[in-house]
């Protein structure tokens, strides 16, 4: 099985070309994609891009819009579960479209299982994506390594809990799952913890769903910044983003939201191993 290896700001994936969909990642509550993503056993990865066309069955039965978009990015978490969209995946996977040859530079859809989104991507520079509209709920309360935080729902298309804090963001301990309202989020939540906006700029860390600590998150990033810019008083502009793995930028207007920074393709190879049991 042919792969490529990539990431955006450190939040890094498994590219898997598979256009007719004939890749089982299902078997087994995702036992495949949590094999590629183990980090000893495995290429070792924050989750799995799989590049899909979208008349293939899987997409079909996915439910995606392939109207627009030939393209479908199946996004697997390294748990093995599904996520709806991936911010920094998205623009990885433009990146690999073009180095493909499967795109020319410029603006292209993409189908999610959170909707098309557009992408724009050159032989070099950062990758953009129009990443849609960020829908703020209610606030709400989670606890990250025994500290309490208020945060503010954000539907990125998948569910956000941003909690801008002025609690020191080095000293927490991310790596445990943060408690969380299961009532207000059914299917679970990514968490962020972030600093309050200063000179347009803001501190992010997040504990992603399905995939713990990383060192980025695309999504998370657009809802840690529509989070303190509301904690802000203000519902547009533009802010930059410091995560561990780098730095993206983030626009909030009236209609929609964009993403931008660098997406790369490390490796490429094959990968020949029988899947191992116990991952
Ligand atoms: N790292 C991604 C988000 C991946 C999905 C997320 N873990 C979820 O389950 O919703 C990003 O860059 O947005």
């Amino acid at each position: 099985m042919e792969f490529v290896k990539g990431h955006g700001t450190e939040n890094d994936f498994v590219v898997l070309p598979d256009p007719d969909g004939s890749i089982d990642l299902d078997t087994d509550d995702g036992h495949l994609v949590r094999a590629l993503c183990h980090r000893r056993r495995g290429i070792g990865a924050d989750g799995v891009l799989r590049v899909v066309r979208t008349d293939a069955p899987v997409a079909v039965a996915a439910g995606v819009d392939g109207t627009e978009a030939t393209w479908f990015m199946d996004y697997r978490n390294g748990d093995g579960s599904l996520a709806e969209m991936c911010g920094n995946g998205v623009r990885v996977f433009a990146r690999y479209l073009l180095d493909a040859g499967l795109v020319a530079p410029g603006t292209h859809p993409v189908a999610t299982r959170a909707g098309t989104r557009w992408v724009t991507v050159d032989r070099t520079g950062p990758v953009t994506v129009d990443m849609g509209p960020s829908v703020l709920g209610p606030a709400s309360t989670t606890v990250v390594d025994g500290v309490e935080l208020t945060g503010v729902a954000v539907d990125v298309g998948n569910p956000h809990l941003a909690c801008v804090t002025g609690t020191p963001l080095d000293a927490l301990d991310l790596a445990a799952p943060p408690a969380y309202d299961r009532t207000l989020f059914p299917h679970g939540v990514n968490v962020e913890v972030l600093t309050p906006l200063a000179d347009g700029a803001v501190r992010l860390r997040v504990h992603e769903r399905g995939s713990g600590e990383t060192r980025s998150c695309g999504t998370g990033t657009v809802a840690g910044a529509v989070a303190a810019l509301d904690a802000a008083g203000r519902h547009t502009g533009t802010v930059t983003v410091h995560t561990p793995g780098g730095t993206l930028l983030v626009g909030v207007d009236g209609a929609t939201t964009t993403l931008t920074g660098p997406a790369e393709l490390v490796a490429h190879g094959t990968w020949g191993a029988a899947v191992p049991a116990g991952v």
